[in-house]
């Protein structure tokens, strides 16, 4: 029997950079979010362990032993096969975690094709530091590197997003390493029960840390930026570690009547409108 996932965007609303660990890698503050557009995943029975990639973003990612599809089927270390197609929507190494959802959608279609438990919560960080938050699938509160998780509720409802990204791939150790600060203060309380303007009055006192290093990598990105607050969104700001920036958007109306203006400015650019998923969409 075949069975699908959906493998969600990720979105950073918030990004800090708090410290470093002594093995190199920071330490994050990240309020995430899902987005209601993603790559699918498909697993069916099969003898041996295979991948299979379509969609319009699959063209140039190895379907190979180290694709992180086959290292989430691997972290269950046991000798069963599945034949596992991938739906590659997400354009690759693009800060909104493509790769992280595609490994934890493999986690979820397995376990139910092979009834078998989720690895260990160090197995499932073993294959990238977002894939326990894209295995939540729902808003938290990210901290550690990512396996410190805090459900968060009372967002508002109805809210927005939309996702452009500007067809350049910037290396996420390269913006790590161009940060000026790693000791940067951690988000405040997340508010509560307020309605969409109240909470983009909180988001836009908080940051995305990676958001500068990534410009001087990347100065495309501040055109996206620019772009998408000439929409007149609720609050503009970079995801991850770029490129890919969201505009956040009172309702899914207002998302899709921006996402259709930047394609026809920029048709170039990888552009999507999606509601803010408060719970893991099938
Ligand atoms: C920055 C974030 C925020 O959600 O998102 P993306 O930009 O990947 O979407 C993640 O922490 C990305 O985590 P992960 O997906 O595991 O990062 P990788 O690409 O494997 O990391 C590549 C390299 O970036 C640096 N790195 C990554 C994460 C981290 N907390 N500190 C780091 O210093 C390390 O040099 C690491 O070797
Ligand atoms: N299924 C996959 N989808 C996307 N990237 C993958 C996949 N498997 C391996 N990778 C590799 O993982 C890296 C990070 O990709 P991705 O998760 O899309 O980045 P980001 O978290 O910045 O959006 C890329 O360099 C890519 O080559």
């Amino acid at each position: 029997m075949a069975n699908e996932s959906f493998a969600a965007a990720k979105v950073n609303l918030t990004l800090h950079v708090t410290g470093r660990r002594a093995d190199g890698y920071h330490l994050l503050d990240s309020l995430v979010v899902f987005a209601g557009t993603g790559d699918r995943i498909r697993v069916s029975e099969s003898e041996s362990l295979g991948l299979t990639i379509t969609g319009p973003e699959g063209a140039g990612l190895d379907a190979g032993a180290d694709n992180l599809v086959l290292r989430a089927a691997r972290a269950f270390e046991v000798e069963r096969g599945a034949a596992i197609e991938l739906d590659k929507q997400l354009p690759v190494a693009s800060g909104i975690g493509g790769g992280s959802a595609d490994a934890a959608a493999t986690l979820s279609a397995l376990a139910r094709l092979w009834n078998l438990p989720l690895p260990a919560p160090d197995a499932v960080l073993a294959l990238g530091a977002d894939v326990p938050v894209c295995l939540a699938g729902r808003p938290a509160r990210m901290r550690g590197i990512g396996e410190r998780l805090d459900p968060v509720g009372g967002l508002p409802e109805g809210l927005a997003l939309v996702l452009v990204n500007p067809r350049v791939a910037v290396p996420t150790p390269a913006v790590f390493a161009a940060l000026e600060r790693r000791d940067n203060p951690p988000i405040t309380e997340i508010p509560k029960g307020c309605d969409a303007t109240d909470f983009a009055l909180w988001l836009a006192v908080q940051r995305n840390d990676l958001e500068a290093p990534a410009i001087a990598i990347a100065p495309v990105i501040a055109e996206v930026l620019a772009a998408l607050r000439a929409c007149g969104g609720l609050l503009s700001r970079m995801s991850g570690s770029g490129a890919t920036c969201f505009g956040l958007f009172a309702d899914l109306a207002a998302a899709t009547r921006a996402a259709r203006r930047i394609s026809i400015e920029k048709p170039g650019w990888w552009t999507r409108a999606a509601p803010v998923l408060s719970a893991p969409a099938a």
